[in-house]
This record gives structure tokens, sequence and C-alpha cells, in this order.
């Protein structure tokens, strides 16, 4: 694959690239050491795409996006310079060294609780209809660095280390029209560690622009859940009053092709607090809550905006009420969206962060959808190497591989990851303690020599097994996920985890994996998932977290008829986006699908 006579091009075009960002990131090096700050000119900036900023190492695009003209030159360029500097060397090193000691461990988990307020979303200014673009996009600026400022400062206490944020201001700005203009705000989390992917803090922004706006936490790929995991979940979220409801993009898209996941074989019997919802189910609810929502603030649903532009008049507006979705990336927004409208609206791939605008889309005469861009959210705690496992930050730019790979070694039983790879660990020593996990480098050896993957300089090609044992465990090949705090995992939590559609999957050393070249082909990749999902079922009776044998290997696992329901997916195609709304330059879709079934009957419970 990859388009024969298109090589030699793209190599040039690879080198002259490679190039740019060599000679941009000596640029970089050398202000820094110079004290400097990299300027650059309004054109440039203007010319930019909008680019997620993330990454704290790269200092270059920190750089510029500090450099904001008079922000920094004007009356606080003290104040501007310091934050250079902290952001310049306290945000470069997130590895940490905290974590080793458990007095230094504790200190942090005190610090972080100190400091949990300074961590928050980024306001937007207060703003009035009357102001020129220019002062409100100075204040917006200026609030802005104010608050990486702030962050900046707290990087400056030792025990804190703050994981990557995003640090594109343009990508907030969409999240701050998302908010404004929601009746209902879903934030969508990846089940398997839902707390890890929830921003109180956000739901707490929404209540300030208007104490009626609520958040309802969109439990996305439920089908990697079991059941009995979902009850201990559903009793957490009920007992800390957060609004909640389980829910799986995948298994709504299947069900549009007229298929079903076995996890919904398995929702159909559950109560209402465990159930995976369908489609049309989350249709009726979403806007019931909304419409609850709208009610609560006595006003008609054509109601006056929370603040968007002047331009997009409340009387030319339709009555509708509006649910906007936020998450971090690859959560699976896009793929709600695409079910939930019935055909594909917005682009989805295993990349995070790919949305980079907010989209509307209008599903009936009363519900419209907003989907935002993925936002990582600053936080303390997880390192960098967790969010790459976590599926947040691209694997493809990860540069030190074990750390994340340990991420997976820890949290994935040994058994497991020798049955899904179908390789051999090394035991522990016999000085070690017998319970440790793997290391990353036995973990990437073993598999290295399973599939003969060397590099060219004769060494196990490590980057290779680790971006494909990444992938595998964000796609939810290799399972696994998280208890509420406080809940300890048990034996039926481990052996319901075999029952998952899509897990597991055992992948045989001789396959191909995703990651043959460099260019890898997602379709091929899915396709090849297709393959090793129904190998995987009875392989894993006996997921045990204490390496445990299980018992019941005789139990056979349900064999479905669904398990190439999952066509090869393509890239993002976002064609479809033309032409804007007129008010804030987003795209609007009108889908006008038939709603679901009787929304106007929408159930309006408000959990707690
Ligand atoms: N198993 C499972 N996978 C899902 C589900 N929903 C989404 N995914 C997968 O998760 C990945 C990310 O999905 P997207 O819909 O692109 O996520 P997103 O939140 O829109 O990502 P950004 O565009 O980065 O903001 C894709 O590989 C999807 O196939 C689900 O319900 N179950």
């Amino acid at each position: 694959m990859g388009g024969g006579g298109g090589g030699g091009k793209k190599d040039r075009g690879e080198g002259l690239g490679r190039a740019l960002v060599r000679q941009r990131n000596k640029e970089a090096a050398a202000a820094k050491a110079r004290g400097q700050q990299l300027v650059i000119s309004r054109r440039a900036q203007q010319a930019l795409p909008l680019e997620s900023v993330i990454e704290v190492s790269d200092i270059d695009a920190v750089l510029q996006r500090a450099a904001e003209e008079e922000l920094l030159h004007g009356d606080d360029a003290e104040g501007a310079a310091a934050l250079t500097a902290a952001l310049g060397s306290g945000l470069v090193d997130l590895d940490g060294t905290g974590a080793t000691a458990e007095e230094r461990r504790l200190l942090r988990e005190e610090q972080e609780a100190l400091h949990a307020d300074s961590l928050r979303v980024p306001r937007r200014p207060p703003w009035t209809a009357q102001m020129t673009t220019d002062e409100l996009n100075t204040n917006e600026k200026r609030a802005f660095l104010e608050w990486r400022r702030n962050l900046a400062r707290l990087q400056e206490n030792e025990e804190l280390v703050l994981t990557p944020f995003e640090k594109n201001i343009d990508i907030w700005r969409q999240l701050w029209r998302v908010l404004e203009r929601s009746d209902l705000l879903v934030m969508v989390v990846d089940s398997r560690n839902p707390l890890f992917y929830r921003c109180p803090d956000l739901e707490e922004y929404a209540q300030e622009i208007d104490e009626h706006k609520r958040t309802l936490l969109l439990v996305n790929k439920a089908d990697l859940l079991p059941l009995n995991v979902r009850r201990k979940w559903a009793d957490y979220f009920k007992q800390h009053d957060i609004l909640y409801l389980f829910w799986s993009a995948k298994a709504a898209t299947a069900a549009l092709e007229g298929k079903k996941l076995s996890a919904m074989e398995e929702s159909d019997s559950a109560d209402l607090d465990t159930k995976i919802y369908g489609r049309d189910e989350l249709l009726v609810r979403l806007q019931g809550e909304a419409e609850y929502i709208v009610s609560q603030k006595g006003t008609p649903v054509a109601r006056e905006d929370h603040g968007s532009n002047s331009s997009d008049s409340a009387s030319a507006r339709p009555k509708h009420v509006v649910v906007g979705f936020v998450g971090y990336p690859n959560v699976g927004k896009s793929s709600t969206i695409n079910a939930l409208v019935g055909e594909k609206k917005t682009g989805v791939t295993s990349t995070p962060g790919k949305t980079k605008h907010f989209q509307t889309l209008i599903i009936s005469e009363e519900l419209m959808l907003c989907d935002c861009p993925g936002l990582v959210f600053p936080s303390f705690s997880s390192s960098r190497h967790e969010m790459v496992a976590c599926g947040v930050l691209p694997i493809d730019r990860m540069t030190k591989h074990r750390g994340a790979i340990q991420v997976v070694a820890d949290r994935v039983p040994r058994h497991i990851l020798e049955q899904v790879y179908k390789i051999t660990l090394p035991k522990p020593k016999a000085y070690e303690e017998a319970s440790r996990p793997p290391t990353a480098a036995e973990l990437l050896m073993a598999y290295c020599q399973s599939r003969g993957h060397v590099s060219h300089a004769g060494l196990p090609d490590e980057t290779r097994a680790a971006r494909q044992i990444l992938k595998d465990y964000i796609d939810g090949k290799i399972p696994h996920f998280e208890l509420p705090p406080g809940e300890i995992d048990d034996e039926s939590d481990l052996e319901d985890a075999s029952d998952l559609e899509g897990s597991a999957a055992a992948v045989a050393p001789d396959e191909s994996d995703d990651y043959a070249s460099d260019e890898h082909d997602e379709e091929i990749e899915q396709a090849e998932a297709e393959r090793n999902i129904s190998h995987a079922l009875s392989d894993l009776q006996s997921f045990d977290l204490n390496g445990q044998a299980a018992k019941n290997s005789t139990k056979k696992k349900k064999e479905t008829s669904q398990k190439h329901h999952r066509k090869p997916q393509r890239k993002k195609d976002r064609s479809w986006r033309v032409g804007n709304d007129g008010a804030d330059g987003s795209g609007v879709i009108r889908v006008f699908q038939k709603p679901a079934v009787n929304l106007s009957a929408s159930s309006t419970s408000v959990v707690g």
C-alpha cells in the first residue's frame, strides 16, 4: 500500500520538513540559551493552522504561544519573562522523579490536594456584544496568559508534576463556545478509567456560565467493561452525585448496521444503572435532560444565547436545545456523534487530537449537537507515559517508549500479556518478588523475539514493538480497566473481562503488525484486529491480576455472530465540512435524522 510512485516525492518532502523542524528547534534552543523569547511575526502566526499544542518538550511551540505580541512586551513584561522562564525550564522535564520514595509520594499528594484549586480550566473573560474583535481578542489572550502563568508558577513547586496540557488558546476558544452554547454538557470519558478523563472543574465552569447547566458523564467504550465492573462504577457515580450513563459508540454503530455486540446482549439483562444505552435511548435522554435544564431556566427554548457572537441573534435561531460534547482526545466523541447522527459526519481514527474545530449538528427540530475538539486538561499525577497509554497523547510522537510500556506491563496481568501475544515472559528471579510485573524491557524483548523485529543496528526493534503494544492496549485488544477508588479487584471481575468483545485478541507472532512500516495503514490494522478478535475470547478465561490460574477453564466462551462486525475504518474524512454558520466560523450540519422514538415523551431524570 502507500501509493507506489509517491514514495520519492514523500521522502523529499519529509527531508525538507525535518530540516525545517531541526532549524526551528535550533533557533528555539539558541533563544532559550540567551534567555530571549522567540518572537514570531503576526503574519506568521496568522498563517498557522489550528494545531493542538500539548507536548511541553516542544519549546518552540510553547514559546510561540507565549510570544503573543504586546502581552509579553506590555506593562507586565517582568511577569511575562517569568512565565517564559518557567515554561522553558520546569515544564520540559515532566517525567518526574518524585514518585520513587513513599515520603515523597505522600508529600506530593498533600501538595496536590493543597493546589487542586489552581488546576483550573481557563475561563473566558467577561465580554459584551459592544466590544470590538480586537478588544475581545486581547482580553482573551491576556486572561489566557495569566492562566498559563499560574500553571507555570505551580511548576516551581518541586513536589508538583503537572502533566502536559493544551496550550493553544484557539482550541480553548472552541471549548468556550461549546460551553456557552450548550444547555447540557456531555463529558465523554473512556469507561476503562473514567476518573482519568473526567474534569470536575469543567463542570464547575459550566455552572459559572449558567447555574442551570448540567454535565452528563457519558461513559463510552462500555463494551470493554464487564457488567459487574459497570455496577461498581454505577454505585460510585451515584454516591458522588455524578449524572452518568453507560454508552458504546461502537455498539450503537454496529446496531445501525443491524448487528449486535455481545456487550449489548449482556446489557439486556442489566438494570437502568448499568445498562449500555442504545442510540435512540441516548437521544431521548439527552433531549430530555436538556429540555429539563431549559425549563429550569424558565426561558423559552429560543433563548438568549449565553455569549456567542452578536451576529448570532436569538430571534434568528431555531428552537433547539443544545447538547455539547467535550472530552479528552480519543475518548470517542466523533464516534458518538456519528452514531447519534446515524451516518458518518465526523472523522474517527485512533490517533488522538484529530477533531480541530467544533461542529454543530442539527439532529431534529428540537435537538442540536455540538462536537468540541478533544482537549487535554491540566492535571497532576498522571505521568506523560500514562497519558500516552491512555490514548490522549499520540503514540507516534513518543520518543521514550519504555515508560509507556511499563504502564501496560504494570496494569495487565503477566499471563494475559503472554496469552494475547503468545509469548513467554521471563519469570522473576529468586531474589525478586514473585508477583512483580514484567519490566518494559522484558515485555518488549519477548515481543520482538517472537516477531523477529530487529532494527537496522541489529538490536530488538523496541520502537515498533512499543507502538504496536500501546495501540493494542488503547484499542482494547489487551483488556484492562480501573475500578472506583477503594474497590479491590476480585476474580469475578477478571473472569468477566474474558467475555468482552474486542478484548484480548490473541495476536499470533506470524501476524503482520500495524507498524510493519512507518506508513502504517489504519485500514489494514483494523482488518487485522477483526481477524484476531475471534480467537481471544476463549483464551482469556483466566484473566486474573494476581497471576493465579483461573478455575473454570472448561467454561466455553459465548461465540458471537458479530465478531466480524467491524469494517476496516477509513481515515478521517472532513470533506463534508463546508460553509459556516456565519457566527464564529464553525461548520453547521443539518442532519434532520428521523428523531429517536418519541423524543418529547423523554425522561428527565437527574441522578442525585
Ligand atoms: N471499543 C470501542 N472503541 C471505541 C468506541 N468509541 C470509539 N472507539 C474508538 O476510539 C477511537 C477514538 O474515537 P474517536 O471517535 O475518533 O474519538 P474522539 O474523541 O472524537 O477523538 P478526537 O478527534 O481526537 O477528539 C477510535 O479508534 C474508535 O474506533 C466504543 O464505544 N468502543
